[in-house]
């Protein structure tokens, strides 16, 4: 008789293992903190634009103006759908989630791109960039075609958050509305070792290409355990309707051991560091758009689920009815949590480019003992 393998120790869905060093960014859940290449996120959202912050994932400093400038000419030059991503958009359904139809636009990029396979710095920040400035189109564009509507040309004399929403509208809203989709995106930048900043940093230790760390990452980002979570805040809200229903309805919920979307992280366990300041957003939003039963809806669910479960929102609890108040369809959500996004996993893959080791982790195996066919 053999003796029984000793079991390793194992740590499922890897909680609290250390893979590598980042010099992007600092999740601190002690001090309930997020430092984008030093610098704490809420002062970025309060003091800097998207297209500041995108420089300074990349670069690891801010721009000045010089580079500001050269910057956000590079992301107005890329802005215009290009006809093989619209006819690509154009044969897939309706019935399809926007998140497919993203992955699908932005592996359609990577086919039709001559430098797919140059993995050089320069090669992949000139990817990053024309994904940066690509993505608003893309996802416009799919919300409008699935309402019946055209597509809305970029233009050239509006800023990133401005623009994206002109093309998504039709229209550039009032101010506020502006200020709080950039602070969206500038919070939705980065969150180091995430499920799918892992998987770009993954597919890229196999030396694969950039579009296809971001193609994968989309896919990771999909799942309601991630950034699919904005969506289901919205539809949970849905369910409840009003404020008074939250009771019953989560007593339900619970009795159903049911998880409650846009709540817990597996890093912040109190509280997540972006909240508040999404919060502030929104709730200029909710005075903005004149929509109390909204505020008082929120505060009821996150009030009654905090206090019950010691649980906390995470930063897709406000941004859902956030991006709703806006105008966006829920379907879209997800969608721009990847636009935002793409500036933190192009990051990431050129980080992972510079110091690669291929990932491949061990398991231990638990099926059927050596036998004879
Ligand atoms: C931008 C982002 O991606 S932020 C995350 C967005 N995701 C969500 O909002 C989905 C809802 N939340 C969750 O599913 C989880 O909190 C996760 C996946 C985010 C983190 O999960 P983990 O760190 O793996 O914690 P885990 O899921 O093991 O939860 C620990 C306990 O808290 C419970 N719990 C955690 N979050 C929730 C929730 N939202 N609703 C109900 N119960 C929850 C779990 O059921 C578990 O209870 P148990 O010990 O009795 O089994
Ligand atoms: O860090 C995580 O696990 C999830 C998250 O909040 C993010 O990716 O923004």
């Amino acid at each position: 008789m053999t003796a029984p393998a000793s079991v390793p120790e194992i740590r499922k869905g890897l909680a609290g293992v250390v893979v590598d060093t980042t010099a992007i960014s600092k999740v601190n859940p002690e001090t309930n903190s997020l430092l984008y290449r030093g610098y704490p996120v809420q002062q970025l959202a309060a003091t800097k634009r998207f297209e500041e912050v995108a420089y300074l994932l990349w670069h690891g400093e801010l721009p000045d103006a010089a580079q500001l400038a050269e910057f956000r000419a590079a992301e107005r030059a890329g802005r215009a759908l290009q006809p093989n991503v619209k006819a690509a958009i154009d044969l897939l359904p309706t019935t399809a989630h926007p998140m497919d139809v993203v992955r699908t636009a932005v592996s359609v990029i990577g086919a039709s791109d001559p430098t797919t396979d140059d993995a050089s710095r320069e090669a992949n920040l000139a990817k990053s960039m024309s994904l940066f400035a690509a993505l608003p189109a893309i996802v416009a564009y799919d919300q409008r075609r699935r309402r019946g509507e055209d597509l809305v040309p970029p233009r050239d004399d509006l800023d990133y958050s401005a623009n994206f929403l002109h093309m998504s509208f039709g229209e550039v809203p009032e101010q506020v509305v502006v200020d709080a989709f950039d602070v969206s995106m500038i919070l939705y930048a980065e969150h180091s070792f995430n499920a799918s900043t892992f998987t770009a940093r993954v597919i890229t230790s196999t030396l694969s290409d950039l579009y296809s760390a971001v193609t994968g990452a989309i896919g990771a980002l999909k799942g309601p355990l991630h950034g699919g979570a904005n969506e289901a805040v919205m539809r949970i809200f849905d369910e409840i309707g009003e404020a008074e229903n939250v009771v019953p309805w989560l007593d339900a919920a619970l009795a159903e051991k049911r998880k409650i979307m846009g709540f817990g992280h597996r890093v912040y366990k109190n509280g997540d560091s972006r909240v508040p300041t999404m919060k502030a957003s929104l709730d200029t939003l909710i005075a903005y758009y004149d929509r109390p039963d909204l505020a008082e809806l929120y505060d009821t669910l996150s009030g009654e689920f905090v206090e019950r479960k010691g649980i906390h929102p995470n930063l897709d609890y406000p941004s859902g009815p956030a991006y709703h108040l806006m105008g966006y369809d829920t379907e879209t959500f997800t969608p721009l949590f990847v636009a935002s996004r793409v500036t933190g996993w192009t990051a990431h893959i050129i980080e992972q480019a510079a110091s690669n080791a291929l990932i491949r982790p061990l398991s231990h195996y638990d099926g059927v003992d050596e036998r004879s066919v």
